[in-house]
């Protein structure tokens, strides 16, 4: 019995019929709307979309087949059954080979138009899970995160195999860029999978509290602690625990982090025993934490403790076809959200999304989406729902007016340069601009670490041992 959320549009210009079976499918328990022309039944299922169509072949303002190819150029094309005069098996065949799921012929039989409603209807339904569930595969979905890119199958990859192994993991990347999803991946992936996971952003703890949020207290322990009260690391016993942004870490706690991951023993303050706990801390932040040490405001031992396991998440702009694919998959969680029905993104809106760099990550990206379906009051999204910000960005290049003199530096020999050649010179120059820090020279040149590894290695600028050693922040997982 159907529950009303199914849409019907019955398009039938002769009254008596039209209004006979919008009772009969309204009674069975669908929704039934009515046009009496083509053209106003496009209108509608473009405005207020439907589940199934149930034409009549003969129509003013054109017929039921140009109707039918309208339909299959909808996103979501609704089911359609076609209605053919007595007689006209071939037009109604025709129909079927168009699209049509069905065909009826008048004069109609209502119980057999019943039974071919609800088959359509429950094929529809079907057809729509299946496609939900490819997509699901097909969508490179990662416990929640979506990316088919080379970057983010190697993450995947990387995930994977630094899940099962013992020991915490240090996850780096820019601000949004989904840090924390990967936390939840690694411990989805890991033997704690069934533990429990908890997380906490260490720059939102006031530095007092940090070792009673940590590790708890005994009651009567400072004022205010009137309960006995438990910590983050007894919480995530057995299981996993994100320490979000450990760069901000104040230096004592540092220290007695390092100890609880080498002893395995917290001590709630005020109490006089250790307890044990079995935690997997995985620790994520956007800072350069080598730049810490330097500025003495990271410990080394900590950090080098944290480091063996590293993961890298790539920034969104390093992700080329999955700015695409995360828009598409926002933009239909945010029109579930809203009860909206956009269709897509115009082209002038996709290429303001792809001239953009990105430096809020995905996150950006997630709030761009909403914000343009709030805005958007029809089916497309256009370029003037997006934030001025990224509609009046400049692409990289243009933006940069010393990039044609230099060009004109690198390639001012009698011979003109080969492509090689002015890489090989493009990479100098932009080492020697960042005083040989690599990480800084793949963000500049805006290429992955691994990949500025493997260019510098074939031009013989170093080799992997050299480029290793001067890393600290290079994970064991990358070489
Ligand atoms: N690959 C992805 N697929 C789908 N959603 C994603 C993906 N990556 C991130 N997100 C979403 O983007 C938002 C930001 O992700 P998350 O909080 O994990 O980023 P973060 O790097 O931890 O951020 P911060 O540095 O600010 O702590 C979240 O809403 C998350 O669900």
């Amino acid at each position: 019995m159907p529950d009303g959320d199914e849409r019907i549009l019955v398009v039938e210009d002769d009254q008596g019929l039209r209004e006979l079976l919008a009772e009969e499918l309204g009674e069975t328990g669908y929704t039934v709307g009515v046009a009496d022309n083509a053209e106003s039944a496009l209108t509608r299922v473009r405005e207020a979309g439907a589940d199934l169509v149930i034409s009549d072949l003969r129509l003013p303002g054109g017929d039921g087949m140009a109707l039918l190819e309208q339909m299959a150029g909808l996103h979501e094309r609704p089911g359609f059954v076609m209605i053919t005069a007595f007689g006209t098996i071939a037009q109604a065949m025709q129909a079927v080979k168009a699209g049509a799921d069905d065909f009826l012929t008048k004069p109609l039989d209502i119980d057999h138009l019943l039974v071919v409603v609800a088959r359509v209807l429950e094929m529809r339904r079907l057809r729509r899970q299946v496609a939900r569930l490819e997509s699901l595969v097909d969508d490179g979905d990662f416990h929640g995160m979506r990316g088919t890119s080379r970057p983010m199958r190697e993450l995947f990859d990387q995930i994977r195999l630094v899940a099962p192994a013992q020991g915490p993991v240090l996850v780096l990347g820019e601000s949004g860029t989904g840090k924390e999803q990967v936390a939840r991946a690694i411990h989805a992936e890991s033997p704690m999978a069934k533990g429990p996971f908890a997380a906490v952003n260490c720059a939102g703890i006031p530095p007092d509290l940090f070792e009673s949020e940590f590790f708890g207290h005994e009651a009567g322990a400072f004022t205010g602690a009137s309960r006995t009260r438990k910590g983050l690391f007894e919480e995530a016993d057995g299981g996993s625990l994100l320490l979000d942004e450990i760069g901000e870490l104040p230096m004592a706690m540092q220290a007695k982090l390092l100890r609880v991951m080498e002893n395995g023993h917290i001590r709630p303050v005020g109490a006089n025993r250790e307890r044990a706990v079995n935690v997997r801390v995985i620790a994520a932040t956007h800072r350069d934490l080598a730049a810490r040490i330097a500025a003495g405001d990271f410990r080394e031992d900590l950090f080098y403790r944290l480091e063996s396991l590293t993961l890298e998440v790539p920034p969104l702009r390093e992700r080329g076809e999955d700015l695409d694919l995360l828009a598409a998959h926002f933009l239909q969680r945010c029109c579930a959200a809203q009860d909206r029905r956009v269709q897509g993104f115009a082209d002038a809106a996709v290429q303001v999304l792809h001239d953009y760099d990105w430096p809020g990550n995905v996150r950006e990206l997630f709030n761009v989406v909403q914000r343009a379906v709030t805005f958007c009051r029809g089916e497309v999204i256009d370029r003037e729902h997006l934030p001025v910000r990224l509609r009046n960005h400049q692409p990289r290049d243009q933006d940069d007016p010393s990039a044609p003199a230099l060009l004109a530096r690198l390639a001012d020999g009698p011979v003109l340069p080969t492509l090689e050649d002015i890489q090989r010179r493009y990479l100098r120059h932009v080492l020697d601009q960042v005083g040989g820090n690599k990480r800084r020279a793949a963000a500049m040149l805006g290429i992955g670490r691994r990949t500025l590894y493997r260019w510098l290695e074939r031009e013989g600028l170093a080799t992997a041992s050299e480029l290793g050693r001067d890393e600290p922040a290079a994970s064991s997982a990358e070489r």
